[in-house]
């Protein structure tokens, strides 16, 4: 490495609450283009179903980051410095026109990863998970899909409409995105349409950790079955901030009683350490249901372990 990676503002000189908001106080892709990881926003949520308002995710994940620190001790590493962290900024998409909005948001990801860059996503709803997936896809083949939610989000249609936040991971199983037999939703909670529903997204490739296995099973016991299902494939985690209990994550749109805690959800991102994770996105914080930012800090705080788990880069 030609230089240590520059890292976050340092809040023992500059007050954490100064300036403009970047993620975690890092620098921008602009100042920084040889970056390894990035962390970028998707102003987007023209793909809901219930209540809007995703649209302003990536500001408010932003605004909430400013406290984090440098140095992680569940995992004994420092996320900034193992790699280099840049914020590139939000892609402007179109709100009127959701098909224009998922190609334009495939085409900025496309150009973002470059060769070898690992992405990581701030929402906008659930939607994006599908232009996302296709560019891992182009660049590994199918992926090994760990899919945080409270929902299956794998619906065939609303209104007609193929491409909603419920139904990206039905399109992109159809499209052959995913890695059949090596995916797996974690959280999955609440009352569904039929009972064909879990039957449809096991035919789909998705096995499912449902949010009640928490309360019987150990964690630990949890992450083996997370890990032994992921195995050593590339791995692509989308966490929707619902599958938290709405109690950690009132700000979001499709709220579902009965959720996971924000420590486990954790606990299971850290044990994703050794995984080849290749991208990710935190999507469905929407901030005008939040209260004193509980839901922004708690997906800062799921970006801050995923790029804690990014395999380190060679630079
Ligand atoms: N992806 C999220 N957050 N929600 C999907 C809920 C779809 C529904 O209204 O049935
Ligand atoms: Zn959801
Ligand atoms: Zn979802």
């Amino acid at each position: 490495m030609a230089h240590p990676p520059t890292g976050p503002v340092d809040a023992t000189r500059v007050p954490r609450y100064a300036g403009e908001a970047t993620f975690a106080r890092l620098p921008r892709l602009s100042d920084l283009p040889d970056a390894d990881a990035l962390v970028w926003g998707v102003p987007f949520d023209a793909g809901v179903s219930y209540r809007p308002g995703a649209r302003f995710g990536p500001a408010h994940v932003r605004q909430s980051s400013r406290l984090l620190r440098p140095y992680n001790p569940a995992l004994d590493t420092e996320p900034f410095a193992a790699r280099q962290v840049a914020d590139a900024g939000d892609v402007g998409v179109n709100p009127f026109d959701l098909a224009e909005a998922v190609a334009a948001v495939e085409t900025a990801a496309d150009a973002l990863c470059g060769t070898r860059r690992r992405l990581i996503t701030i929402g906008g709803d659930h939607t994006i998970a599908l232009p996302l997936l296709r560019v891992q896809h182009r660049r590994h083949g199918p992926v090994a899909v760990l899919h945080f939610d409270a929902h299956l989000d794998t619906w065939d249609t609303y209104f007609g409409a193929a491409y909603t936040h419920g139904t990206a991971f039905r399109r992109a199983g159809e499209e052959g995105l995913l890695d059949p037999g090596h995916s797996v939703h974690v959280g999955i909670r609440g009352p569904l349409y039929s009972r064909l529903d879990l039957a449809e997204s096991a035919r789909l490739g998705f096995t499912a950790v449902h949010a009640r296995d928490f309360a019987r099973t150990p964690l630990d016991d949890v992450v083996e079955r997370v890990r032994a299902r992921l195995g050593d494939r590339p791995v692509y985690v989308s966490v929707d901030i619902d599958v938290l209990d709405p109690g950690f994550a009132p700000g979001t749109g499709t709220p579902e009683a009965g959720g996971l805690s924000s420590r486990e959800l954790l606990e299971v991102l850290r044990g994703l350490a050794g995984l080849n994770v290749v991208g990710a996105d935190v999507v469905e914080v929407a901030p005008a249901y939040d209260h004193a930012e509980i839901t922004g800090i708690a997906a800062a705080h799921v970006i801050y372990e995923l790029l804690s788990v990014l395999p380190e880069e060679e630079r």
